[in-house]
């Protein structure tokens, strides 16, 4: 088993009385790509800029390749990529001037790659650094993170500002990348049909903690709207197990699940007499019912 490439441990963090992680744990193997979800001020920022040693814990320990911050060595360092969520400064700099400059502290920089980028997405090289749009200032800063070639990239939602066009081409190259190179990605959003697309895991942060951290796949593959439908409104039984919610309705239920359950089902159905019939459930709607479950 290959040995994880960010560690975090029992890691909580408050602001004033505010506690915002609160004993966290988590953690990534390379070429993972991980979305990480979480309502407003759930705390994934925090818990990104605490990776990346921009904010101090006030208990536990985050560790990268098995090292604190501080004992990371310099190459280590120079293969992190990190896109925070409100970037500015360089105002006065051209685009392409930006990019050269930033690249002089990068050896793995590619340069052709970068200019690849800029000219696929439209960026005008000549233009200053602050008269980009929004969306034209995030991929900048996508484009600066990708051309590090890095082995872990952490991006605070890379994707919020730009257009449906763009982000499915940005979401592209991740995938491109972890192939070509290996690159780990933790990336959050709150555009969830997104990580369908690129995101082999996804991590809902909750409450302070990392509450659910599934296989994307296996996740689909369990997750369903299921309608019962029987004589009488049904009650929620103890046969199934991981149920998301369960709503009693005229004739019968419906209910959300959250595991493999055919077996579950067909007793299910045997025992009650019951015809079931399974709505398949697209990750935005499984993000929505656990969001809700806990309102
Ligand atoms: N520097 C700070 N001082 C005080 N409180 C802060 C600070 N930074 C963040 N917070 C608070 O901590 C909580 C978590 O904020 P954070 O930005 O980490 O959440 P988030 O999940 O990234 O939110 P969003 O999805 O809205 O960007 C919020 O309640 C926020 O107001």
């Amino acid at each position: 088993m290959s040995s994880p490439i960010l560690s975090v441990t029992n890691f909580s963090k408050s602001y004033a009385d505010a506690k915002v992680l609160d004993s966290l744990n988590f953690e990534i193997n390379q070429g993972d790509i991980v979305a990480l979800l979480g309502r407003n001020g759930a705390g994934k920022s925090t818990l990104l800029e605490s990776i990346m040693n921009l904010r101090n814990g006030d208990q536990g320990q985050v560790l990268l390749w098995g090292n604190k911050w501080d004992n990371l060595s310099q190459a280590q360092r120079e293969k992190i990529s990190f896109v925070a969520q409100e970037t500015a400064g360089f105002e006065w700099m051209k685009v392409d001037d930006f990019l050269t400059y930033l690249g002089g502290f990068f050896p793995s920089w590619d340069a052709n790659y970068c200019q690849k980028l800029v000219h696929k997405w439209n960026l005008d090289p000549k233009q200053r650094v602050g008269d980009l749009s929004g969306g034209q200032s995030q991929i900048l800063h996508v484009i600066q993170a990708l051309s590090v070639k890095p082995d872990l990239m952490i991006l605070d939602e890379p994707v919020a500002h730009l257009d449906p066009n763009i982000r499915r081409q940005f979401l592209g190259e991740l995938v491109e990348l972890t192939c070509e190179i290996g690159s780990t990605v933790i990336f959050s959003s709150h555009i969830v049909s997104d990580l369908e697309r690129v995101a082999n895991k996804v991590a809902l942060l909750m409450n302070g903690e990392i509450q659910h951290y599934y296989d994307v796949e296996e996740l689909k593959a369990s997750i369903a709207h299921v309608k019962i439908s029987t004589e009488a409104p049904l009650q929620q039984t103890e046969e199934f197990s991981s149920l998301i919610n369960w709503t009693p309705i005229a004739g019968g239920a419906t209910a959300t699940i959250a595991t493999p359950m055919k077996q579950t089902l067909d007793e299910f159905k045997n025992n009650h007499s019951a015809h079931i019939e399974i709505i398949p459930m697209s990750l935005e709607d499984w993000y929505l019912e656990v969001c809700h479950a806990t309102d």
